[in-house]
């Protein structure tokens, strides 16, 4: 027998019949093999059998004893994967390959089943593995069918090939973009533009705008020849992804419109740049491109622009500019400078912008302070929510890390419930935006862990301003890096009880003017005005239809009713009658929330047990209440599960319940502006509403500015209010005095009796 013969015996022959007949030297060798072999595997705990002569299936009825039971074979498939991983006692050998056999065949399906669930989930297509493997086999089979025609190619003709491939892969992207450009001048052609207007109209924008920062990349562009890039090199197929972004942005040279984002604070250019910098010029060219980044026109002409300040009563101060027409107004979403259309998918259910929204989105966009004062429910949260994510998409990738940098905007509110509402408004723009889990909100009464863990990957907090200092104190939250600071319903921050800690928040982040600072409220009184400007940096004014001096102005949308009571003991028997009256009358009553206010937290809880014990399906939420509690019942109010809530001033500020129709002040709150906010509860957003205030001889300090509030909103004035006199003795700051105003047609106070 010749070797190769031995040889091809040893191999294809089971190894007990090629052992047998091997020759002597072999089989000793073989053997040595085999118990080096053992050795390795028994060291290794390897038990493979690979190394055993091969058997037949029925082997083990061989070296078994027969106990002379027949031996059942299991139904496989009733067998559940568990039970088929495990081996049964006496289990042949031929059992086993389809016992195991059947195991990978159910995690196969497994398996498929996740995958088409997760396709699902996902929203794509699922495709089975079979088919996958299908496609890569035919691919391969391709691949190698191409190269069997080509046999013997040179190395630099395979090179050749390959440059050829290319060159018509990049003749092909040419002709689509090419394609591309043509349909767009064909749709601007359509619309009644011209081609150039957008590169006019995008310049422009840059020019009045005078931005500031420059992405990374760009910087360097800048930086190294001195000029921004050239703005046909954009066109090339190298241009960098954050150029590209620039541009889209409607800043053809790589510049942003936000203020500086300088890693220090020493900055080359001086201060006073910077503001001119951040100014928008007031003749309208801010021009900021539309929604689907091409150019916009000039939002609206002069004339648009000067009947709709007067129709809304929309006053605009810019101290650096007092003599100009301000006519950069955004009347419609469409004229919004953003990239991406997805972005003002918040505003879906919107026909346009708010008076405020209109009035002060380009001054925040470009950069600039801004004191907003608004009616309450007029949309002030996206009024300057929507800048803030804006400025966030517009920030370099590097900046946008948490880790690294911190937070990079902060938006403070007096209450949790209302810091929750905001904090889903920024949810809405930032997903929209393509930035996902960018916000976290901060608020106390609830574990501190979560919150500290979400501070590092937030690159937004919302916050209110006692549980935020907690985490500054404890280094857990970084915010030196935020230029974007918002104090909604600043003159509330801005009151004593928050002063202090609205001081430590604003002294954590870059100073003014690199911290672009932000104030917005339905009152501004003249109290917390000196306070505020010590923040700002020569802010915006944006009034609208609220007067100069300091007047409050509720929203006119609000029918007020006042009924003085003689007697403050029977407020709890008015109470339930104007409650049953409501929903004895109004039309919409199956869905009509009513909310009731009282002033102290005994007070709140003993109003809450009255009615309930009167039948009504009533909530209340105030100090006293622990939060997951307080967050529950303002759900279930929410929801119409109870359409009643009672509450202290806790609920008088910003929230946003839909359907409040009326609402109850069982007691006249501390302040009238809390009395404009508590009111404003109702009315929002266009709507109508009505507003039902006990008045008692306790109050009568207030008498002359409700009488003002009321006068301002067109609303009746009662004559038994008119007898506790019109004076206005006006808040008075710790730090900045006293602010009054005498009226001369005060009377003396009379006690009144009220009929029921
Ligand atoms: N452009 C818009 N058009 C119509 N509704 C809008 C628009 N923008 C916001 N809204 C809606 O108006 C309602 C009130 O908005 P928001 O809560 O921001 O008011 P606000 O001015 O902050 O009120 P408050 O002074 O009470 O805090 C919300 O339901 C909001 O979704």
């Amino acid at each position: 027998m010749s070797k190769k013969r031995k040889a091809e015996e040893t191999d294809e022959m089971p190894a007990f019949i090629s052992q047998a007949n091997a020759p002597r030297e072999t089989e000793t060798n073989d053997r040595k093999k085999d118990k080096k072999e053992k050795k390795k595997n028994k060291k290794k705990g390897d038990t493979k059998k690979s190394q055993k002569p091969w058997i037949p299936a029925d082997g083990d009825a061989e070296t078994k004893p027969d106990d002379g039971t027949p031996r059942e074979k299991p139904d496989l498939e009733k067998l559940n994967t568990y039970e088929l991983k495990h081996k049964p006692e006496g289990e042949k050998k031929g059992d086993k390959y389809a016992r195991q056999k059947e195991l990978r065949k159910r995690k196969r399906e497994e398996k498929e089943k996740f995958e088409e669930y997760k396709a699902e989930v996902e929203g794509r297509e699922y495709v089975p593995d079979d088919a996958k493997k299908r496609e890569r086999k035919e691919k391969k089979e391709r691949k190698n069918a191409a190269k069997k025609g080509q046999p013997g190619l040179s190395k630099e003709e395979k090179k050749k090939l390959s440059e050829e491939r290319k060159e018509k892969k990049r003749a092909a992207r040419k002709e689509a973009k090419k394609a591309e450009k043509k349909a767009a001048a064909a749709a601007a052609a359509a619309n009644g533009e011209e081609e150039e207007v957008e590169e006019v109209v995008m310049s422009d924008a840059v020019e009045t705008t005078k931005v500031v920062e420059p992405a990374v990349e760009d910087k360097m562009d800048v930086d190294s020849d001195g000029s921004s890039s050239d703005s046909s090199d954009s066109e090339s197929e190298d241009e960098k992804p954050a150029a590209k972004k620039s541009k889209a942005n409607g800043v053809t040279n790589g510049k942003s419109k936000r203020p500086a984002e300088p890693e220090s604070d020493s900055s080359d250019s001086s201060e006073s740049d910077k503001e001119a910098a951040k100014a928008p010029k007031s003749n309208g060219s801010t021009a900021p491109t539309t929604a689907n980044g091409t150019a916009s026109p000039i939002p609206a002409d002069s004339t648009t622009i000067s009947s709709y300040m007067t129709t809304h009563s929309i006053k605009i101060t810019d101290p650096k500019a007092p003599d100009t027409l301000h006519s950069n107004l955004i009347l419609s979403f469409s004229d919004l400078p953003t990239v991406d259309k997805a972005h003002l998918a918040p505003f879906s259910a919107f026909k346009t912008p708010t008076p405020i929204q209109a009035a002060s989105w380009s001054y925040l966009l470009a950069g600039r302070d801004l004191i907003g004062v608004a009616e309450t429910g007029s949309g002030k949260t996206m009024a300057f929510a929507y800048p803030a994510v804006q400025y966030l998409t517009q920030l370099p990738k590097s900046e946008r890390n948490p880790k690294k940098t911190g937070a990079k905007v902060v938006i403070v509110s007096p209450t949790r419930e209302l810091a929750m509402q905001i904090y889903e408004q920024v949810e809405l723009l930032t997903k929209a935006a393509g930035l996902k889990d960018a916000a976290t909100c901060i608020y106390g009464g609830v574990p501190k862990d979560p919150q500290r863990d979400s501070l590092s990957k937030a690159l937004v907090i919302v916050a209110t301003p006692g549980r935020l200092n907690d985490f500054l104190e404890e280094g857990a939250a970084n915010i030196s890096q935020a230029r974007y600071v918002v104090l909604d319903e600043a003159d509330r921050m801005l009151d004593k009880g928050f002063e202090d800690a609205i001081k430590t928040i604003l002294g954590a982040t870059p100073v003014t003017p690199k911290r672009q600072t932000l104030m917005f409220t339905a009152t501004w009184p003249q109290s917390v005005r000196q306070l505020a400007s010590t923040f700002m940096t020569t802010p915006i004014r944006v009034n609208i239809n609220s007067p100069e001096d300091g007047d409050l102005r509720a929203n006119t949308r609000i029918a007020q009713t006042v009924e003085v009571l003689a007697d403050g003991r029977i407020k709890e028997s008015r109470l339930l009658n104007v409650i049953n009256a409501h929903y004895r009358t109004s039309p919409t009553a199956k869905s009509d929330r009513i909310l009731v206010f009282a002033l102290y937290k005994k007070e709140a809880a003993r109003l809450e047990n009255f009615l309930r014990a009167k039948g009504i399906k009533v909530g209340g939420i105030h100090g006293d209440l622990n939060q997951h509690t307080r967050t529950t019942t303002l759900a279930e109010f929410k929801a119409g599960r109870t359409p009643v809530l009672v509450a202290t001033d806790v609920a008088a500020r910003g929230l946003d319940i839909p359907n409040v129709k009326l609402v109850i002040n069982v007691t006249f709150p501390l302040t009238i502006e809390d009395y404009v906010h508590r009111i404003g509860r109702t009315g929002r957003a266009g709507e109508l509403g009505k507003a039902v205030t006990f008045f008692t001889d306790h109050d009568k300090a207030h008498s002359g500015s409700l009488i003002n509030v009321l006068k301002a909103a067109k609303q009746d004035v009662p004559e038994e209010l008119m007898k506790f006199g019109t004076t206005v003795k006006k808040k008075e700051h710790a730090s900045y005095g006293a602010f009054y105003r005498d009226t001369s047609d005060a009377k003396t106070a009379t006690k009144i009796k009220f009929d029921d």
